[in-house]
């Protein structure tokens, strides 16, 4: 205790009350939305925290992992935000019991934000909690890439095979600012994630997103055929009951015979990117999955192009499968002239 606050016990007790509010600001961040609920009642100052918190987390669906924030957008009910943990890339399975990820106790783009460690600048940085920052989680060994150190936007890959689904990748020579890496860089689109009455939270472009842009990649745990059929299965209970919107995708590639010769099984449903917002429609939508294979990376990633112009405030989606296989199928809302009145479902 120094020597003024020997003199005024008060001062004494605002200091240690000072000190609290310093630790409940770096811990509040990690929190689950339950838990923050649970502690937003107990008192006045309590309730402030968590409300700068929960205001926080509605400015920014990606955590600010992302060139943009992606804000919660919400005129229906009091949904405030959706949480899950924020990944650019797919990722191996994560334990939940050990990982933290906060969100709210770093800056954003040079602004020193409130949950920062007062009077030192200090923010934990986002990238320090970033799942797994490398796109390509496994390499092949002596694969043969492009030679171009500095090639930019002229990249001589893009002459040789001017196809959308091959990119330079950790076998060539060039960076990330290669033209023939456009789906490596992150979103580079303004999204914003609204809710809507019958389908939840839905993405929508903020801004007009020009036909064969890049929007994001489908990011999520990369799962074995196995792990995907047990989860779906948990996950068909939940979403009957309408206690879960489940995120796992499965898309396959199928040779001219039809026979499925790969098939990538991504569960963005705990952990994820803004694609997991994105809804079904029975028309197409307007975005394209795409299989983007990289030059040295063993795994393909999953990657979504604008089908079209898309104007500004349009929801974003695509057909999430032909086959309506299973029995008592969730309601389609998507609302085209072409629904089919249920969301596809398959056997995983
Ligand atoms: C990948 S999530 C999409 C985001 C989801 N709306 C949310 O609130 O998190 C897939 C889930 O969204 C809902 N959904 C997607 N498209 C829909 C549609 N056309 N009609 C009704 N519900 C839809 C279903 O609950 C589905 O299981």
């Amino acid at each position: 205790m120094s020597e003024t606050e020997r003199q005024n016990p008060n001062n004494h007790q605002n200091t240690i009350i000072k000190s609290l509010i310093q630790c409940l600001n770096l811990i509040i961040p990690y929190l689950p939305p339950i838990d923050i609920a649970s502690i937003s009642s107990s008192c006045k100052t309590l309730h402030k925290i968590t409300k700068k918190v929960t205001n926080t987390r509605s400015c920014d669906a990606s955590r600010g992992f992302e060139n943009f924030p992606t804000p919660f957008i919400n005129k229906i009910d009091s949904k405030p935000y959706d949480f899950f943990y924020y990944t650019q890339n797919q990722t191996l399975p994560i334990n939940f019991d050990t990982f933290l990820q906060p969100w709210g106790t770093y800056s954003v783009k040079g602004l020193v934000h409130d949950f920062c460690l007062p009077n030192t600048k200090i923010c934990p940085r986002p990238d320090f909690y970033r799942v797994w920052s490398d796109p390509f989680l496994f390499r092949v060994e002596g694969g043969s890439g492009c030679e171009c150190r500095s090639c930019g936007e002229e990249c001589c890959c893009l002459d040789e095979k001017d196809e959308l689904g091959h990119e330079c990748g950790p076998s060539c020579l060039c960076g990330l600012e290669c033209g023939n890496r456009v789906t490596q860089r992150g979103v580079r689109v303004k999204l914003k994630v609204v809710r809507d009455e019958k389908k939840g939270w839905s993405l929508y472009g903020d801004e007009f997103i020009g036909r064969c842009s890049f929007v994001c990649e489908y990011a999520g745990e990369l799962l074995t055929t196995g792990e995907a059929r047990r989860r779906q299965e948990i996950y068909d209970e939940l979403a009957s009951k309408r206690k879960l919107s489940p995120a796992l995708l499965v898309v396959k590639e199928h040779l001219s015979s039809g026979n499925v010769c790969m098939r990538i099984n991504i569960d963005a449903t705990r952990i994820g990117n803004i694609a997991r917002f994105i809804n079904h429609s029975c028309d197409g939508g307007n975005l394209s999955p795409v299989i983007v294979r990289s030059s040295g990376a063993l795994l393909p990633r999953v990657c979504f192009f604008a089908s079209r112009d898309i104007q500004e405030n349009e929801e974003l989606t695509f057909r999430y499968g032909e086959a309506r296989l299973k029995e008592n199928g969730l309601k389609c809302f998507c609302g085209s002239s072409s629904c089919y009145g249920i969301l596809p479902s398959e056997n995983t």
